[in-house]
């Protein structure tokens, strides 16, 4: 069998973006969840650099170093960098590549070397640390996240969140963990949140839309510990941001970039690379290709044989649906198209459901076409609940609102209940119960829901605030509706963050009527700030929300909210007065919700504890192998 990918001998490792001149050609804010994406493009005129891509042919494989060609194959190069560091393999007992060390250009025989530092196999276990509270890693591996968004670096939803979030509690649990992402420029404010990130000093080429798209990675280490106070583990890890340097022909192609999974063997990270035996978690449609890349572009040359791939699926109604031949343009080989082939089906109405997502997306109105494929791998899908990342979600610490408060002094609340009426240009009467909405304004999210129920709402003396940007309609809606119901009534159109915060802290209550949410973190955040999220009983709200029962503990209460079914009009008034009425009339048992809401162990830790579940039994199968 031939071999690719991993170079016997040592693999050149330079800058692309050395000695070049760049010219900034394309700006075009990312409208990422549809698929219109692109960020700020570079075209570069580029010298004489190093280049390495990786794919199935290997014509030209006799030389000494890697280059690419034209169909999305690689070669190898004879030529060594007179610069720059280079990059030896290191193989385990079966000769398999397990990372690389860095060899100076002189050939110093004081290469670094990996072999004592990297923990490749998945198999290391880790020493045993103080941890109180924390269920301990048994095995550790190195991760990569392949996602379109990571926040803060990016962020237009829960995808951002998440994968913001997720890495660093697996990183605290002594995983190597690295995220790549696209470096999204878009010449504003936002620029910045890439500006502590510098060149990794690697470049590639990645052949794709006939023609060569040639990435730069840049490199952010992000170090401390999310729980200082209980123990000492330094995290590791890497955030990959990339830019590709050329024209992008397709938007989609960005996403494909970000897939081509020569990263781990490529970037020397603190000082050595992650090698190829490990774990990409890959994160919805738009890096959906990890697991396809491996098994038909690099596992048939013995590259990436042992390394696992677990698809995250945040979002089953986005699926990046292309015309057939993107397929081509990929530089796919064409007996992989079936793994691909599929036919999306326009108009699709939604069902309320009422399960848990990782059941719904098995059927006929959640599965949105793929319910039949989904069900036959129902042996491998698994339901994780996100987690609230304390750092960002914390009322007693939290930088974006006015008072601070936790649940052993709630005084804070209503100040910044307060400053929220205040900054809204609302009456302020903090006895009124306030009423808040945060999210994408799309069909997902209900909005066509709460529009029909708003004139009702606005007869009951509350006052409601919408954070939102998404389809037109409803942002002329929300603009329209503050103007008629002035003292009711404030539409924020925009993606604002801070504001997000305050109007979580702010409210007394979150409404949540999502037609179907995987699993939302709205409401987490909302029962972390003592608000009383109103949810329709669907997905990842049915299964985080409990609804009240004033009677339940010997009528002391239980339950964090209210969940209603089915989703209508009707049925979420009834749920919004019976909470306003329970605001005003029944203050104990409102207190009880506050703070059980607040009580709720929502960390990232419990569920990388779940994610290391999925990877143990992801490393129990062999990968396939055609
Ligand atoms: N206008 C605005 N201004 C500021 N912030 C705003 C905003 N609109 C939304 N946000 C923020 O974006 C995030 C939205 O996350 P959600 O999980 O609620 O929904 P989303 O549908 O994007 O995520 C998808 O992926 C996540 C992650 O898995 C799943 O929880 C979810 O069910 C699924 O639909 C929250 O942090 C929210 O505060």
């Amino acid at each position: 069998m031939e071999t690719l990918g991993v170079p016997s001998r040592p693999l050149p490792c330079k800058s692309f973006l050395n000695s070049t001149t760049r010219t900034e050609i394309t700006l075009k804010p990312g409208v990422f969840r549809q698929m219109g994406v692109v960020s700020t493009l570079w075209r570069q005129k580029r010298s004489n650099l190093g280049s390495l891509t990786l794919g199935r042919s290997v014509s030209g494989g006799e030389k000494g170093g890697f280059r690419s060609s034209q169909d999305g194959s690689s070669t190898m190069e004879d030529k060594e960098e007179e610069e720059g560091l280079l990059l030896g393999a290191e193989r385990d007992d079966s000769v398999s590549v397990v990372g690389f060390h860095l060899i100076p250009p002189s050939g110093d025989s004081k290469a670094i070397s990996t072999l004592d530092k990297l923990a490749t196999d998945g198999e290391e276990v880790t020493e045993d640390i103080e941890r109180e509270e924390k269920i301990p890693t048994r095995v550790t591996h190195n991760i990569i996240f392949v996602t379109a968004e990571a926040a803060p670096y990016s962020k237009t939803g829960g995808l951002g969140d998440v994968c913001g979030s997720l890495p660093i509690a697996l990183a605290d649990r002594g995983h190597r963990v690295m995220v790549i992402s696209p470096r999204y420029l878009h010449g504003g404010p936002s620029d910045k949140n890439f500006s502590g990130t510098s060149d990794v000093g690697c470049g590639i080429k990645v052949y794709c839309f006939g023609g060569a798209q040639e990435v730069a990675f840049f490199h952010e280490y992000r170090a401390g510990s999310l729980w200082t106070t209980l123990h000492t583990t330094v995290l590791e890890i890497h955030m990959v941001i990339f830019m590709v340097l050329l024209v992008i022909i397709s938007s989609g192609s960005v996403y494909f970039v970000m897939q081509r999974a020569e990263a781990p063997l490529v970037l020397p990270l603190g000082g050595f690379t992650y090698g190829e035996k490990c774990l990409f978690i890959v994160n919805d449609w738009h890096a959906g290709l990890v697991p396809v890349l491996l098994a038909a572009k690099y596992r048939p040359y013995g590259v990436y044989k042992d390394a696992r791939s677990i698809l995250v699926i945040h979002n089953l109604a986005h699926q990046g649906v292309e015309p057939a031949i993107t397929y081509k343009n990929l530089g796919l080989p064409p007996e992989w198209y079936g793994a691909l082939e599929w036919v999306f089906r326009h108009g699709q109405e939604h069902m309320p459901l009422t399960l848990g997502y990782s059941w719904e997306i098995t059927t006929v109105e959640g599965g949105y076409g793929l319910h039949e494929l989904l069900s036959s791998r129902k042996s491998v899908l698994n339901g994780i609940t996100n987690g609230v990342d304390d750092t960002e979600w914390n009322p007693s610490l939290d930088k974006h609102i006015p008072s601070h408060y936790s649940i052993h002094d709630l005084s804070g609340k209503v100040e910044c209940k307060i400053a929220l009426q205040k900054e809204l240009g609302l009456p302020i009467d903090p006895d009124c119960p306030l009423i808040g909405f945060i999210g994408r304004l799309d069909y997902q999210k209900g909005i066509d829901i709460i529009l029909s129920a708003t004139p009702e709402l606005m007869d009951e003396d509350v006052q409601f605030v919408m954070l939102g940007s998404g389809e037109k309609q409803y942002e002329d809606w929300m603009r329209v509706t503050e103007s008629y119901y002035k003292d009711k009534f404030r539409g924020w159109v925009g993606f604002n963050v801070p504001i997000s915060h305050r109007i979580t802290a702010g409210c007394d209550i979150l409404l949540m009527p999502s037609r179907f949410e995987p699993c939302g973190l709205n409401q987490l955040y909302a029962m972390r700030y003592g608000t009383i999220p109103v949810v329709h009983s669907t997905g990842g709200l049915r299964d985080t929300v409990e609804n009240f029962n004033p009677y339940a503990q010997e009528s002391s209460g239980e339950g964090t909210g209210w969940t209603f079914s089915p989703l209508s009009r009707e049925s979420m008034l009834v749920a919004l007065k019976v909470a306003i009425q329970t605001y005003r009339e029944f203050k104990p048992s409102w207190e009880g919700l506050m703070k059980r809401g607040m009580k709720r162990d929502s960390t990232w830790d419990n569920a990388a504890v779940q994610y290391e579940q999925v990877f143990e039994w992801a490393f129990i199968d062999p990968p396939y192998i055609s």
